[in-house]
Formats: structure tokens, sequence, C-alpha cells
């Protein structure tokens, strides 16, 4: 079944091609930079070994404009993989907002998309675009079946106690406000790859998505049961921009007594914040290379992300009541070893106890990092949010 997923973010949009059930994409690629100066696309198409690449740089407008170049690179020229639209079976769609009504993936329909709709408040970043996305494929693709796969369904099993606020009733039943939780689809594929990988029963486990959003979740036989984002996605872990977690009291502080308005502390909080407000860039590699410069602000950046997952591991291990394994997952914890190392470092009252030279050596694929004594398996596994979408869309349509 040929299934094209969408994974799309404010400016940027993600896709891989899938001649499912297997596994191994036939084409994909990522259109960055849409509606501001400097936009290209990247389009690998992959055949046995080798590997195709075309790349473009011209503006692109919208997301509309974007999806329309993806198409004619996959249905023309000499790398084409379809020969029309109608090849296209179904298009898998990331939608980061779910609200309570998801637990798993939607056919798309009128109502569902009044639904995503209705979430545009919950999620002024992401859902807008998603929905977006969606209309534009059913154009794009009039035969398809359009499927979405909400971020916040694999959270759904989240317990009353860890999913509310304490704060009066009416918020959570009137408001909507309560935890969600986001990169569910994620911390989901990573879990179930590790739930395999340790083949036990019952099995305790922490997963650790950091990529420019970055979140964890308490995985418990399979089933999220808490996680560190919350009503939005700005709660929980330092990101690229956000701040995550920040006392309430900073908020009114800065309104009373600085002028502030909502908007800018939206800004702040989301775009000003996290690895950019603290060490000068929200991009890890350029923090790192700062801190070893012995830039302090990059040097603080780094000890403050560190730290904050520390905390969330020995909170999870606490509402887990053991564990079993803790997974890396995303740009930086796939490939920032030294992360990986200073979040691990001094955990073994936890049992978990990491092996220097296999965390040095990681190249790719699932790995076990930890020593042969350490109790807490520690793995490295790379998400692959675009397999579980087509995957989640393939279950639901075959
Ligand atoms: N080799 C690397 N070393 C350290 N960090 C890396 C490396 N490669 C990517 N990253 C970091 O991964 C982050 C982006 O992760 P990614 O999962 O692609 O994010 P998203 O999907 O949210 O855009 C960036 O902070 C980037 O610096
Ligand atoms: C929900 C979220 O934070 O997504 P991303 O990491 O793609 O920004
Ligand atoms: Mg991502």
């Amino acid at each position: 079944m040929n299934i094209l997923v969408i994974n799309s973010g404010s400016s940027s949009l993600k896709y891989q091609f899938f001649k499912m059930p297997v596994k191994a994409p036939i084409c994909s690629g990522l259109v960055e930079r849409i509606g501001i100066e400097g936009s290209y696309i990247k389009h690998t198409v992959f055949r046995g070994t080798e590997k195709f690449i075309t790349e473009k740089s011209a503006f692109i407008a919208d997301h509309g404009e974007g999806l329309n170049q993806v198409l004619a690179l996959l249905s023309e020229g000499d790398q084409a993989v379809i020969a029309s639209p109608d090849d296209i079976v179904a298009v898998g769609h990331r939608v980061v907002h779910g609200g309570e009504n998801f637990s798993g993936p939607a056919l798309i329909t009128e109502e569902v998309k009044v639904q995503i709709k209705k979430l545009f408040s919950l999620a002024p970043l992401h859902n807008p675009v998603n929905l977006k996305c969606i209309e534009v494929a059913e154009q794009t693709f009039p035969k398809a079946k359009q499927v979405a796969v909400f971020d916040t369904a694999f959270h759904q099993t989240i317990p009353q106690q860890a999913f509310r606020y304490a704060i009066p009733d009416h918020y959570y039943k009137d408001h909507g406000i309560r935890v969600y939780g986001f990169h569910g689809t994620s911390h989901k594929y990573v879990s179930e790859e590790a739930i395999k990988w340790l083949n036990k029963k019952d099995s305790k486990i922490i997963t650790i998505h950091l990529g420019n959003g970055c979140s964890m979740a308490a995985v418990h036989d399979g089933k999220s049961v808490d996680t560190s984002m919350g009503f939005g996605p700005l709660s929980g872990l330092v990101m690229g921009t956000r701040s995550g977690d920040i006392d309430p009291s900073v908020i009114f502080h800065l309104i009373e007594h600085a002028g502030y308005s909502l908007s800018q502390l939206s800004t702040l909080f989301n775009k000003q914040s996290g690895l950019l407000g603290v060490g000068g860039s929200s991009d890890m590699r350029d923090i790192s290379k700062l801190a070893a410069e012995g830039v302090d602000g990059a040097i603080l950046a780094l000890e403050l992300y560190a730290y904050r997952i520390k905390k969330f591991i020995g909170s999870y291990a606490a509402i887990l009541n053991g564990l079993d394994a803790i997974v890396f997952t995303a740009g930086v914890g796939e490939n920032d070893k030294f992360m990986r190392a200073s979040v691990c470092n001094e955990l073994n009252y936890l049992g978990i106890e990491m092996d220097n030279a296999l965390n040095a050596q990681y190249t790719g694929g699932i790995a076990e990092i930890n020593t042969s004594e350490s109790k807490v398996k520690i793995l490295v596994i790379p998400t692959n949010e675009e397999y579980e979408i087509a995957h989640q869309c393939f279950s639901l349509l075959a």
C-alpha cells in the first residue's frame, strides 16, 4: 500500500513515502523555511544501496506550494516513484493536538477537521499548519484516504492523578485544562522497540525525546503513565527555544512589574528561551562548540539541559516504582554522546551505569550503552515518527 507521510511544522514539512508494510522508505525529504527567505527542498530516493539526492532552493510561499513541489519530485523525471497522484492510497498526517477525542489514528472526515480546528487555541503553532496540510493533500491527492495520527494519542492512558492540575474542577470541565502530552508517536515507537529489545513483561521504561522540542515519558507495560509536556508543548525539559518548566509567578511578575504583554510572554517562553536564550543558539551542535570554547552561557545551557532530564528520571523512577530501561532518542539523544554521558553521570543509586566506551562508539541502530553490571539498561533507539504514522495508517486501512 502506497502511503505518503507528512510531518508538518510551522515553517517546515518533512515527508516519507512507503510501500507498506515495508519499513524502508522509497523516498524521503524535507521542505525548509516555507514562507521565509532561503526556502529549499531536499529529496532523497533510495534504490537498493544507492541514494539519489535532488536539492532545490527557490522561494516557497506556503505549505500548498511546498506539497505541489513534492508531488512533482515524486512523479516527474528520472527518479519518479509514482506515475500519478492517484497512485497514493493514503496520506498520513502528524497532527500535534487531538485533545481527549483521539487515542488512536483517525480517518479524516469533515467532523475530524472540525475537531482539529477546535483545538487551534491549544496548539497555535502546530494545529493550523497541520490542518492546512490536510486540506492541500486532499486537493493534491483527491483519491487518497487522509489519516490523522495525533501526538497526544499515546498519552491518553495517563491516569487522572498525573493529568489533572490542582485547580478548581470547572477549569478542566469547561476549558479542557489538563496535561495532554506530546511527541506521543515517538514515545510509542521507541518504547515498543525497547520492549521488544528487553523481551520482558510488565516493563518499566523512561523514554527521553531530545529534538528541537524535548519531552520524556514514563511507560509502564507499554502504556504512557506520565509525561513532561503538559497542557501545551512548553513545560518540562529545557528545549531549543522553549524554557520548559517555569514558575507561573514569573509570568505575574513580568506582567505587573515589567509591563509585558501576553504576546511578549509567549514569544519569550516559546521562541527566545531554552538553549537559545541561555547559550546563544537553539542548535545543540553550536552550543557544544561554544561550551568547548569556554563560553559561560553555553556551559550553563548544557548544565540546565542535563540537570532537568536527570530530575525527571528520578521522579519517573519513583512513580514507576522501578526501572528496566531509559531510552535516548531524536536529534540530540541519538547524536550527542556528551549529553547522554552528562545525564547518566552519578545515577548509580538508581542502578543506571553507563559504559563510556560503548556510549562513545555508538553510531546508529538500537544499542545498549550500559555496563554489564548496570541494573537498568541504557538504550539509544533512533525514532521513526514517519514510519510509525505509516504503520498506524496501514493498520487502520488494511
Ligand atoms: N551530531 C549531533 N550532535 C549534537 N546534536 C545534534 C547532532 N545532530 C543533530 N543534533 C541536534 O538535534 C536537534 C534537532 O533534533 P531533531 O530530532 O531533528 O528535531 P526536530 O524533529 O524537533 O526538528 C538540534 O538541536 C540539533 O543540534
Ligand atoms: C509538540 C512539539 O513540541 O513538537 P516539535 O518538537 O516538533 O516542535
Ligand atoms: Mg521531531
